[in-house]
């Protein structure tokens, strides 16, 4: 296999939140940076637990920190498409009732994954596109922010760079994902996007789509994928992973099994993050960096 796998895991415990910063090949200067503002996110997830929330909270919280962080290409800082504009993507999902939401090619809002949070809760859709997407979240109360203060000058150097045909030197993916278990053994998942950089108008990722980027199911775990999008959507790879914990396979095993079944099986690489129904964790990762931190009643630990 060209595809050299790293893998970690078998930690955690009880209330923990997991989360990465997307599968990429960040510049060695730049990992500490990465790694420590994935531990801001896990933190502020891991405070929402102590202070009762929910895993659906902690993993909606984590996410939100890492979307409005410029560092990480999702919410603000997303990349663009190749006309220049920002198409979001989000889903977010909880194991009890298997509840999920998620809005896809969404623009002008700086929090995708508190609109998807809001499907969930209304519960008669999963999933909403483009203007209805923008519809659905004006009706719940959010406002929309104007493209423009989305885009960040990285943002515009990256698809420059991409249209010239000129490899980038240090990126991150342009995903962020968490997942959660609380004390009551709900576990959860959110992944927040803004997809590749000069993407086609309409082209929409696997992070929207539950059981591709997202899924959770507190008979076996909670898994956020990242990496490239239309190998993840063909291999269900979020589903894939949990079935494996359902299958009594470790966290780790899961996370590091299905990365590897991404590259024999389409030559495609990428990341995962997984939590198991008692709070352990695993990651995996193909590419050549995933930032990632772990925060739970056990600790924490970050990385790239
Ligand atoms: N970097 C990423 O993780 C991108 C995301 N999975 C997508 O294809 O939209």
């Amino acid at each position: 296999m060209k595809h050299v796998i790293h893998s970690l895991g078998g930690r955690g415990g009880r209330r923990s939140v997991l989360v990465h910063g997307g599968a990429g090949d960040v510049a060695p200067e730049r990992r500490p940076l990465h790694a420590a503002g994935c531990l801001r996110a896990a933190r502020e997830g891991a405070r929402v637990l102590s202070e009762g929330g929910s895993a659906l909270d902690a993993v909606e919280r984590a996410v939100r920190v890492l979307e409005d962080d410029p560092l990480f290409n999702a919410g603000t800082g997303a990349c663009l498409n190749e006309e220049g504009h920002i198409e979001l993507d989000a889903s977010i999902m909880e194991g009890r009732g298997l509840r999920a939401g998620a809005v896809c090619a969404l623009s002008d809002f700086a929090e995708p994954i508190a609109i998807a949070r809001a499907a969930l809760e209304d519960g008669r859709h999963v999933l909403y596109a483009a203007h209805g997407a923008a519809r659905f979240a004006r009706m719940k109360g959010f406002s929309p922010v104007g493209e423009a203060a989305l885009i960040t000058e990285a943002a515009r150097e990256a698809l420059a760079a991409a249209q010239q045909g000129i490899r980038a030197t240090s990126w991150a993916g342009n995903t962020v994902g968490a997942v959660a278990l609380d004390e009551g053994g709900l576990t959860a998942a959110a992944t927040s996007t803004g997809g590749t950089v000069n993407k086609r108008v309409g082209r929409v990722g696997d992070s929207p789509l539950i059981g591709a980027g997202t899924y959770a199911d507190d008979e076996a775990g909670a898994v956020s994928t990242t990496g490239h999008g239309e190998g993840m959507i063909r291999l269900v790879v979020a589903h894939s992973a949990v079935e494996r914990m359902r299958a009594g396979i470790d966290a780790v095993d899961a996370a590091s099994g299905i990365i590897a079944h991404l590259a024999e099986r389409l030559d495609i690489t990428g990341g995962v993050i997984a939590l198991d129904r008692t709070g352990r964790f695993g990651l995996a990762r193909s590419t050549a960096t995933m930032s990632w931190a772990a925060v739970g009643d056990w600790g924490e630990e970050s990385g790239v």
